[in-house]
């Protein structure tokens, strides 16, 4: 293995921190502390893991959570109307739905019913719309912890050729976004490229995010290349253990033979996104409240 290894956990670590210090200074400005509302619709198991996970991390940085159940049947008006009740709240400076939500529930409608200043997960089309057009609002923690990482790595961005291979309206389309707000040139791939390879071979900066297990060989990568992988897909063990075990959307071992720097699965991208939660919990509270934006969350 020739690639340096991008600790995710550690940055995330280190990030949660930071917010931790700046959730102290907001308690004192306030008297309160910033507020994370979590809503969980449905009994998915591995969705209520992850909420509870989310709670804890928030409670350890020393903010205050709420977090919100609905049944699998709840209908798209009651989930609308817990949405007003949050919206409203003073205590609550963030709100995230945990997606996907049931089949019978309209996402779009959903994300667009929280108030976008509450919009942690900056999936609003308010939010979208600012990102798009390089104005302050709330960016998609997942491709706002992969340029943190990218930044932490390689500093400047400037001129370099980022790939972002997936167009999801939470990764890619973001990401993509965010690449060229730091000056790279930068190309979308997804399903319909033709001649993927190529495409990926170009890259200075990968960013894989298709959600499809090993997708892309190390012999697709240039040498030297920082590769950012976003993809968490549970596999069968291929020792034949009869246990499974997580991996990237890239092909991690022949990877790290020839790129520069690569982070693993699990410990890369995801712990990076709860700690960027926690943050854009931190600076929703701080914008709401009319303060100016702290220093030490800046990216
Ligand atoms: N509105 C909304 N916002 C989200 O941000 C959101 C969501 N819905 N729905 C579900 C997905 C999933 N997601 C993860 C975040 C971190 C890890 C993470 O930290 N994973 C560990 C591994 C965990 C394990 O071992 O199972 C790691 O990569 O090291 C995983 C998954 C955020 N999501």
């Amino acid at each position: 293995m020739s690639a340096a290894m991008i600790d995710g956990k550690a940055h995330a670590a280190a990030l949660r921190a930071q917010v931790a210090a700046a959730g102290a200074r907001f308690r004192e400005e306030l008297g309160r502390p910033a507020g994370l509302a979590v809503v969980l619709v449905g009994d998915d198991a591995a969705s209520g893991v992850y909420v509870a996970s989310k709670a804890r991390a928030t409670l350890e940085a020393g903010m205050e959570s709420f977090t919100h159940r609905l049944p699998a049947s709840a209908t798209q008006a009651e989930v609308l109307e817990l949405l007003a009740s949050l919206n409203q709240n003073e205590a609550v400076d963030g709100i995230l739905v945990q997606l996907p939500l049931p089949a019978q529930i309209d996402e779009t409608a959903v994300i667009d019913a929280i108030h976008p200043d509450k919009d942690v997960d900056g999936f609003h089309v308010l939010n979208a719309g600012r990102l798009a057009i390089g104005q302050n609002g709330l960016v998609p923690c997942t491709p706002l912890g992969c340029l943190m990482l990218l930044r932490a790595c390689r500093g400047s961005l400037a001129g370099l050729r980022a790939v972002v291979v997936g167009r999801s309206n939470i990764v890619g389309k973001p990401m993509a976004r965010l690449l060229l707000a730091q000056d790279c040139t930068v190309t979308v791939a997804h399903s319909r490229t033709r001649d993927l390879q190529s495409v990926v071979h170009d890259a200075d900066i990968l960013v894989v995010a298709i959600g499809r297990p090993l997708s892309i060989p190390g012999a697709w990568i240039k040498p030297g290349a920082t590769v950012i992988d976003v993809g968490i897909n549970r596999i069968d063990d291929p020792t034949g253990s009869g246990k499974s075990r997580l991996v990237g959307d890239v092909d991690f071992d022949s990877a790290a033979l020839v790129a520069g720097a690569i982070t693993p699965v699990p410990g890369g991208v995801g712990p990076m996104t709860i700690a960027v939660l926690l943050r854009n919990t931190v600076v929703a509270a701080r914008r709401r409240a009319g303060l100016s934006p702290d220093a030490m969350l800046s990216v």
